[in-house]
């Protein structure tokens, strides 16, 4: 793992944002793995910032999204859709047919499950896949579990992670209890993992994931087994692994 220290959120961003833009100014084709929550916005908003500016084009670029609530419509603004196109895709020139997001409409769990999958093998495969880390390991919606999951499925939300994700909500009650998410198995094919981390609140988790054993009960551990992946992340979030990096 190669770990890239930042100063602060803002630094973070940028320094993340400029690895996406490596990738998609070298290939412009390629098949990005995008994430939702507090963590990428800022670099969403650098890729922004440089698309208007002309330094990049996102025309060609296909991406895959980690996650979507269970039963959230589309233009419900807590759902990870709207997200999306509310902090990236309506502002660059990606092509709506290839922007993909699981559908958290299709009440059926298998079927939007096995649609997911095929739409992600559908691509070729993730060149990049970004990720965040929630309090407890989690990466996409893959909580701490006996096992990993393989491909797309529906997971119940642990508490700890319908209370985090509840300030986004009016109330807790409103937080969807369930979500479909992309498994351990399909991020962990991506030829490249990108990691964002940022703020005291996720020092301990960063030492446990990185730096603890590979268990399926911190689901973040298991990328110490993937030959590419560069954490980013700020002097708060590093605080606890900063003499190991
Ligand atoms: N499903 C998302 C994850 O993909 C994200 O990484 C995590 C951390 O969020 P934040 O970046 O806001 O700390 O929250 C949510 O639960």
């Amino acid at each position: 793992m190669r770990f890239v220290k930042a100063k602060d959120y803002n630094d973070m961003s940028r320094k993340a944002a400029n690895i996406i833009s490596a990738q998609v100014i070298l290939r412009p084709d390629c098949v990005l793995g995008l994430a939702t929550g507090s963590s990428p916005v800022g670099l969403y908003q650098c890729l922004i910032e440089w698309y208007e500016k002309g330094d990049l084009d996102f025309s060609g670029v296909t991406s895959v999204n980690l996650d979507e609530y269970r039963g959230l419509p589309h233009d419900n603004p807590q759902s990870y859709y709207y997200f999306m196109n509310d902090h990236l895709f309506s502002h660059i020139n990606t092509d709506p047919a290839k922007t993909h997001v699981p559908d958290g409409m299709i009440a059926d769990a298998g079927e939007a499950c096995s649609q997911y999958d095929e739409t992600i093998r559908s691509t070729g495969g993730v060149d990049l896949q970004l990720l965040g880390m929630g309090h407890n390991g989690h990466i996409g919606f893959n909580e701490p579990d006996e096992e990993f999951a393989k491909g797309t499925h529906c997971v119940d939300l642990a508490q700890s992670t319908i209370d985090a994700n509840s300030r986004f909500f009016a109330s807790r009650e409103e937080v969807p209890t369930q979500a479909y998410t992309m498994g351990i198995q399909t991020i962990m094919a991506a030829k490249k993992i990108l990691v964002v981390v940022s703020g005291a609140d996720k020092a301990d988790i960063v030492e446990k994931a990185f730096f603890g054993p590979i268990t399926p009960h911190v689901p973040a551990s298991i990328l110490q087994l993937h030959a590419d992946v560069t954490v980013v992340g700020d002097e708060a979030a590093f605080a606890k692994i900063a003499d190991r990096i």
